[in-house]
C-alpha cells in the first residue's frame, strides 16, 4: 500500500462493501481486488463471537493463502430493542444464504412483533448502530492492524433509498433526515462505520510510518 499502481486485496465477497472500498482507495491510485479475483480460495467460516475475531479470520486465511497483505471487513447491525442482535449474525439473520431483502424483512418482523400496545404509527422502531471492524494482516511479518468504527441511527419501518446495500434502506440517520441508502457513496463514507474504521486504520498506518496518510 505504498506507491501508485499497487493493489489492495480485500477479503470480501460483498459487492456493496467492495464498491465502498473501491470508492475509498482508487482515488489513491490503488487497484482493489476482492475474492472474485481469487475464485480458487475456499470460503472462510465466520464462526467468531466478535466482529474482530471474524475480521482476523478472513484477513489471515486469505493473507496466508496468497502470501500477500490482505484487508478484511467484518461488520453488522446491532439493534437495541433486540439486545444487540443481529450483530455478528447480520449476514445470515434470515438463515444461511439469506439475501439483503430476506434479512430486512426478518428485522422488520422481529421489531413489529415487539410493538404491541405501543404507538403503531411510529415509524422509528429502535435505536441501532452499525459496527465495522477492519483487519489488515501481513503474512510476511505475521502482524495484524485493526480498527473499528460505528454509527448510531434508528431502524425505520419505512425503507427508503436505492443506494448502499444490506440494511441501509432501514437505517435512518436523524441528523440527515435520510436513510443510509439515500446517501451518495461519498456521503456514506463520511458518516458510516466503514468510513470511520477506514480513517482510524489509515491513522494507525501513518503512525507506524511509511504508508500514505
Ligand atoms: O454499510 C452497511 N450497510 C448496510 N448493511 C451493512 C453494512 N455493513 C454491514 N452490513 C450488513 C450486511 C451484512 O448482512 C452484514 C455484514 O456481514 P459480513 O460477514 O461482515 O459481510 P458479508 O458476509 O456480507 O461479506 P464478506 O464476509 O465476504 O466480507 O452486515
Ligand atoms: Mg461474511
Amino acid at each position: 500500500m505504498s506507491s501508485a499502481g499497487d493493489i489492495l486485496i480485500v477479503a470480501t465477497k460483498n459487492k456493496g462493501k467492495l464498491r465502498e472500498f473501491q470508492h475509498a482507495f482508487e482515488p489513491l491510485g490503488l487497484t482493489v481486488k476482492s475474492m472474485y479475483d481469487y475464485p480458487e480460495l475456499p470460503d472462510v467460516v465466520e464462526d467468531g463471537e466478535t466482529f474482530a475475531a471474524n475480521a482476523f479470520k478472513k484477513s489471515k486465511a486469505v493473507g496466508d493463502a496468497l502470501g500477500l497483505p490482505v484487508l478484511a471487513d467484518d461488520s453488522g447491525l446491532c439493534v437495541d430493542a433486540l439486545d444487540g442482535r443481529p450483530g455478528v449474525y447480520s449476514a445470515r439473520y434470515a438463515g444461511e444464504g439469506a439475501t439483503d431483502s430476506d434479512n430486512n424483512l426478518k428485522l422488520l418482523g422481529e421489531l413489529e412483533g415487539l410493538k404491541q400496545g405501543e404507538d403503531t404509527d411510529q415509524p422509528l422502531l429502535s435505536t441501532a448502530r452499525f459496527v465495522c471492524t477492519l483487519s489488515l494482516y501481513d503474512p510476511s511479518t505475521g502482524q495484524e492492524l485493526t480498527a473499528e468504527g460505528s454509527v448510531d441511527g434508528w431502524i425505520t419501518s419505512e425503507p427508503s433509498g436505492a443506494g448502499g446495500f444490506g440494511y441501509d434502506p432501514l437505517f435512518y440517520l436523524p441528523g440527515h433526515e435520510k436513510t443510509m441508502a439515500e446517501l451518495t457513496l461519498t456521503e456514506k463514507q463520511g458518516i458510516s462505520h466503514r468510513g470511520a474504521a477506514l480513517r482510524a486504520l489509515t491513522e494507525k498506518l501513518a503512525a507506524q510510518g511509511g504508508v500514505r496518510p
